[in-house]
């Protein structure tokens, strides 16, 4: 059965961040990921990982003024010191809570070949620096109704990518809610495609709740994703319907089908 991480940044938002870390072991969730932990010192959240017994599976490298808009600095021009910047603090971070696993967000930016060429540079100096740690840098592409621009938009298009970023420790994060609005098919999307892949996310399509709503027929794709030999975790990036332990349900059947 697949192993389920909660993501922190749409899971729990009704506790204060640190808070949250509790609440999701108490649920069930032996994992954790998040968008960004950098507003809090590493030693204050790899402390709430051992008292509540969590793996940190995933979190991504800073990726510039969110609020102003950015959404990665991996294909932006005159960034490059800011992108090498956030390498080294996602990997200090990593290294502190024992996480192996960053993902590493490309911006908002045309496809050109000069872009192209900026980002295989930019990720395989991070992939180089990752590797001496053991540590995996992943990419993913998302729809581009969320997220307008964004340079990375489709599976293929990561696959090439990596191919010729040709790293082994860069690979991709496939999330089946962008998979489904961008391409659709994505079981055999993920067939094709998991030799690649280095993480997954979920949540329902097309309103990005909880997993046992929408269009995607999860039990089966999760059996699916295993059959093809899957192991690593699947992370929970959804926001829940209402308040997120009410949304639970679909959880606890995957803990009977354990049984
Ligand atoms: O939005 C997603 O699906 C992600 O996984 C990113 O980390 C943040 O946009
Ligand atoms: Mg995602």
């Amino acid at each position: 059965m697949p192993k389920f991480a909660a993501n922190l940044s749409m899971m729990f938002t009704e506790l204060p961040f640190l808070e949250r870390f509790e609440a999701a072991a108490t649920a069930g969730f032996n994992a954790v990921e998040y968008l960004f932990p950098y507003d809090f010192e590493k030693s204050l959240i790899a402390d709430k990982l051992k008292a509540h017994s969590l793996e940190q599976a995933l979190f991504n490298a800073h990726a510039g003024d969110w609020d102003g808009g950015e959404r990665g600095l991996a294909t932006l021009e005159g960034r490059r010191q800011d992108f090498r910047d956030s390498i080294t603090q996602a990997l200090d971070y990593a290294r502190a809570l024992e996480c192996p696993k960053i993902h590493i967000m490309a911006g908002i930016s045309d496809v050109t070949g000069k872009t192209e060429a900026l980002y295989v540079e930019n990720v395989r100096y991070a992939a180089d620096l990752a590797a001496a740690l053991d540590i995996e840098v992943l990419v993913e592409p998302i729809n581009a109704r969320d997220m307008p621009g964004y340079f990375l938009g489709s599976v293929a298009q990561a696959i090439d990518l990596l191919e010729r970023i040709d790293r082994p420790n860069a690979r991709l994060q496939f999330d089946y809610y962008h998979a489904q609005i961008t391409e659709g098919d994505v079981t055999m999307l993920m067939r094709d495609s998991i030799d690649s892949i280095g993480h997954i996310q979920i949540a329902s399509v097309p309103e990005r709740n909880e997993p046992d709503t929408g269009e995607l027929n999860y039990p089966y794709v999760l059996a699916e994703l295993v059959a093809a030999g899957y192991r690593g975790w699947v992370g929970c990036e959804y926001r829940p319907a209402g308040e997120t332990t009410a949304g639970l349900g679909w959880l606890a059947a995957y803990r009977n089908d354990a049984k």
